[in-house]
């Protein structure tokens, strides 16, 4: 059983032409253990996607480091934020699966050759990738639609094609950059029950990022509050609100319960004294 740990990372990058180094991160130290779902919300600009990338390997922290289960996690130094430590790099990797809020699905291939895309690269032999593919899509309710082109699919069904190919390279965590931000709130609503599912079905490490409260409250087994200038981690709260979801299936139900108003309450006020110290900043 792994488990992802974040020991006093930060993420300083360097000034542009005439500008100032902005401190992305500072100090961070999370751990995300096997069934974990952490979501993280935060005033825009906090590092929200920062912290992200530093866990899926796009950058390397400046300061810090980040381990999973006995590796750890060096990034791509220089490629992304232009910071010199050493030659001792690796970057992505398919134990992270990660989902963006754009789809980034390649045009031009179907989704069965989206979905298989991962394990072809890998050298999985055809019968067997195209196998583990049809699973993962019969797991997002796509089995009907292995030939279809990207462009013939809804919004919704896109996500879905981006959430079974993370799935199809069996990543231990699967990370998640506001995947369902630009969704209508129907298709919204049918995607944070599919990725309970999902949660629960297969037990992965999850982290999320979200600017919706309601939802980051409703899938959170953690939730990190982070705050900007420097992007920290400044309140963490465990809940269970996903697991009483999945008992009823009635988000609404959930979502009008005291407890669930009296914590979104709590969230708000953290949430917006941030952005009102931003604003005055
Ligand atoms: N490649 C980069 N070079 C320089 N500064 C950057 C870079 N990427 C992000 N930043 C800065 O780092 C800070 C954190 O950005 P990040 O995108 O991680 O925040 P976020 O919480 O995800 O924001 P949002 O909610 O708006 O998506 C911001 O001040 C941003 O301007």
């Amino acid at each position: 059983m792994n488990t992802l740990d974040i020991k006093n990372a930060s993420v300083i990058y360097p000034a542009a032409e005439g500008g100032e180094a902005v401190t992305a991160l500072s100090d961070i130290n999370l751990t995300i253990e096997q069934g974990d779902l952490v979501v993280a919300l935060g005033a825009s600009g906090c590092g929200k996607t920062t912290l992200l990338s530093l866990i899926a390997g796009f950058i390397a922290p400046t300061k810090g480091y980040l381990t999973l289960g006995d590796s750890k996690i060096k990034g791509y130094p220089r490629v992304a934020c232009g910071l010199d430590l050493g030659d001792e790099v690796r970057g992505p990797s398919a134990d992270r699966g990660v989902v963006f809020q754009k789809h980034a699905l390649l045009p031009w291939l179907d989704v069965m050759g989206n979905t298989e895309f991962g394990l072809k690269l890998q050298g999985v032999e055809k019968a067997q990738r195209r196998q583990k593919a049809a699973d993962f899509l019969k797991l997002v309710g796509l089995e009907d639609f292995h030939h279809h082109k990207v462009y013939q699919l809804s919004g919704g069904m896109q996500q879905r094609v981006g959430i079974a190919r993370a799935l199809t390279n069996d990543p231990e965590m699967l990370l998640l950059d506001e995947p369902l931000g630009a969704l209508d709130a129907l298709t919204r609503e049918s995607l944070q029950e599919l990725l309970l599912d999902i949660w629960k079905k297969t037990n992965k490490m999850m982290f999320f990022i979200t600017h919706s409260v309601d939802e980051a409250l409703l899938l959170a087994t953690r939730l990190i509050v982070m705050s900007p200038r420097p992007g920290r981690i400044t309140h963490q709260f465990d809940l269970n609100f996903n697991n009483e979801f999945l008992a009823c299936r009635d988000a609404r139900l959930v979502k009008s319960s005291e407890a669930f108003i009296a914590m979104k309450e709590q969230v708000l006020s953290i949430i917006h004294g941030d952005e009102q110290q931003t604003q005055e900043a």
